[in-house]
């Protein structure tokens, strides 16, 4: 179809989304956050007559003092049967199952018609870690964040991920850009298109998911997994990519992947001893022996986050309520230090820090979606 067709289309298919969400109550701006394989996400408001009528929504806008949402829509209509039958009905259940947490995005509620599904979602206006990561560093002059800023988001992705095994749900695909963060630099784990849930305690789970970059070996091997013990192999490539601005290992074919993971993760001196072991504790070939949740969160490295100034909350994890801190079963929280969470504002164009050997979003820590389909040949489905 020609551009000039297409573009009409475009603006066609807009206006009709604004009028949707009107009709539902929000007023919809034509600024594009981000965009998915079959959705879009818009910067959007809330009326006053539509916060009176969901608790949900006037209850975390009140305590947020604007009426701002970001709302995905979801073409149902273009995207495969498989996807508006499994995927979305899947991500829409996660997020209900893991409302309420400071750390999680917020669904505050769907509508849909036959052509489309929105999700109205918590903003997180200041983009995603991965982005987070390259402005730091090309600030920095030095690849990563500081272990200080890496283990207080550490914290509040540890206690996100608590939450959601706690609530019954596996994430399945962890990754810098699946973590966003608002406008006072609070960690939200988002897109839960790949989210399951857990079941049985020890249930495995046998589709793959996620990016190559980020998925535990037991999934690359095509072994049947156990989700929980897979999302913790991601948050080892997490925390690697956060203090390092790399990722561990990087191939897009599994069996590659598989050979740079038997040989380990490599580190550059001026890492601490103590972040390196809890990577390595993470980064464990065999699932039984990662690190869990709970021995993350209190692993030597982690300690100072529990004195660290932020919001959040790690009480749904054993052993870490009587840390120093708490109150409540609740970290105690204090406003984030906007001088060293997050000084430059979201740059999509930042460029990546100009180290050699350096990933950043232009070579290459920006992941692609891997699915079985695109195992086997590189591709664009996200199906899996
Ligand atoms: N709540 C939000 N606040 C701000 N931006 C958001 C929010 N949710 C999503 N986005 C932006 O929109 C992009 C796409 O959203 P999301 O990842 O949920 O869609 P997706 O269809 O699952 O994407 P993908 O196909 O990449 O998995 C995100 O990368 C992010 O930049």
């Amino acid at each position: 179809m020609k551009a000039a067709g297409r573009q009409k289309l475009d603006q066609r298919a807009f206006l009709e989304q604004v009028h949707e969400c009107r009709d539902n109550g929000y007023l919809l701006s034509p600024r594009k956050i981000g965009s998915g394989a079959f959705s879009k996400v818009y910067l959007a408001c809330a009326t006053q007559e539509r916060m009176r009528h969901n608790s949900k929504l006037a209850s975390d806008l009140q305590g947020k003092r604007h009426t701002m949402v970001a709302i995905k829509t979801v073409s149902t209509a273009e995207a495969p049967v498989e996807f508006s039958r499994k995927f979305l009905p899947r991500e829409i259940s996660s997020l209900n199952a893991t409302y309420k947490h400071l750390n999680v995005v917020q669904l505050y509620e769907t509508f849909a018609n036959s052509r489309r599904t929105y999700l109205v979602l918590e903003l997180a206006a200041r983009g995603d870690l991965l982005e987070h990561i390259n402005t730091v560093s090309a600030h920095r002059h030095c690849p990563g964040l500081e272990e200080e800023e890496a283990r207080r988001l550490l914290w509040q992705l540890v206690s996100a991920v608590a939450h959601c095994h706690n609530s019954g749900i596996v994430h399945r695909d962890l990754k810098c850009e699946n973590i966003l963060l608002d406008d006072r630099g609070c960690l939200k784990l988002s897109d839960f298109g790949f989210a399951n849930r857990s079941g049985l305690k020890n249930s495995l789970l046998s589709t793959f998911c996620g990016s190559v970059a980020y998925t535990a070996p037991e999934i690359l091997m095509s072994k049947k997994y156990n989700g929980e013990q897979a999302d913790l192999w991601s948050l080892g490539v997490i925390l690697y990519a956060m203090v390092t601005g790399r990722l561990p290992f990087k191939e897009c074919q599994p069996h590659r992947m598989l050979y740079l993971i038997r040989r380990g993760p490599t580190f550059w001196p001026g890492l601490s001893p103590e972040c390196q072991d809890l990577i390595r504790g993470l980064l464990q070939l065999r699932p039984r022996a990662r690190l869990g949740l709970q021995q993350v969160a209190t692993h030597h490295w982690m300690l100072p986050a529990a004195h660290a100034p932020f919001c959040s909350t790690l009480s749904t994890i054993p052993g870490v309520a009587g840390l120093p801190g708490w109150a409540d079963g609740r970290l105690l929280s204090t406003p984030p230090d906007p001088s060293t969470v997050i000084r430059c504002r979201k740059t999509r164009e930042a460029p990546a820090p100009n180290v050699p050997g350096q990933c950043g979003a232009q070579r290459g820590l920006r992941s692609p979606k891997v699915t079985p389909a695109t195992v086997a040949t590189p591709a664009t489905g996200h199906l899996s």
